[in-house]
């Protein structure tokens, strides 16, 4: 990547590593980083899952399970704080709000579930295989988990407090799908001042691949930086 003016915030040391970003490099304290792996569930990234059975194409999900995998041996072995997300409800569905809430009216799981009344109670619930993260992506004893109801990784968690409680003021994001869980968090994390770099190769969309360019263009141009998972390599082999 051919880039100029590298971001340093005023809370990072000057010599910490530089990752190759677009539209700059970016400097990353491993110290003030958190790795974000956003609902790789069975329900986004598997056949079978929520998104298939709602007719979005999940075929080529599998190498990006794999650059997430490579992505979470980096952070561990630099210090990175790991958090994985997981998208969904309690199996009653009392956490996805009622008539009253636009997710019971966006929620494309609520409405699949509405059309085939016979997998009602299967989708996003809690205590499922659609529920759960994918085989390949366990959590080791020092991740953090968090179960998030919205499609941003900030409504009704503690996702903020779990970070600033750990000096956290970067977000390297990862998993699907790019164009609405992962860009609805790297939204709210710019609005409350966290530095968010989406990771390309380890992100896919929920719809055509001009959903998942849009969303780089969107981060790129307006809300933060654009790497890969060779730079976060590159960044942090030496740290
Ligand atoms: C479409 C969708 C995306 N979720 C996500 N994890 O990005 C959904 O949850 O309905």
């Amino acid at each position: 990547m051919n880039s100029v003016n590298t971001i340093c915030a005023d809370f990072t040391k000057e010599s910490s590593p530089v990752l190759e970003s677009l539209p700059e490099p970016i400097k990353l304290d491993p110290s003030q980083t958190a790795l974000i792996v956003v609902d790789m569930q069975n329900a986004y990234a598997s056949q079978g899952g929520y998104l298939d059975l709602a007719g979005f194409d999940v075929t080529a999900t599998k190498p990006v399970i794999d650059k997430i995998k490579q992505a979470v041996d980096i952070a561990h072995q630099a210090g990175i704080q790991v958090i994985y997300f997981r998208n969904g409800w309690d199996n009653k569905y009392v956490e996805a709000g009622g008539s009253g809430s636009p997710n019971y009216h966006k929620s494309n799981a609520l409405k699949t579930m509405r059309k085939n009344p016979e997998i009602e109670g299967t989708l996003l619930a809690k205590g499922g295989w659609d529920y759960e993260l994918v085989d390949e992506l366990s959590p080791a004893p020092q991740d953090i988990v968090i179960d998030k109801p919205r499609y941003s990784g900030f409504a009704n968690t503690n996702f903020d407090s779990v970070l600033r409680s750990r000096g956290i003021r970067n977000l390297l994001l990862t998993g699907i799908a790019t164009n609405v869980c992962v860009e609805s968090t790297l939204r709210d994390g710019f609005f409350l001042e966290y530095f968010g770099v989406l990771l390309d190769d380890a992100c896919y969309q929920a719809g055509p691949v001009e959903a998942h360019d849009a969303t780089l263009y969107n981060v790129k141009t307006f809300f933060g930086w654009v790497s890969d998972v060779a730079s976060m390599q590159q960044c942090f082999s030496n740290s």
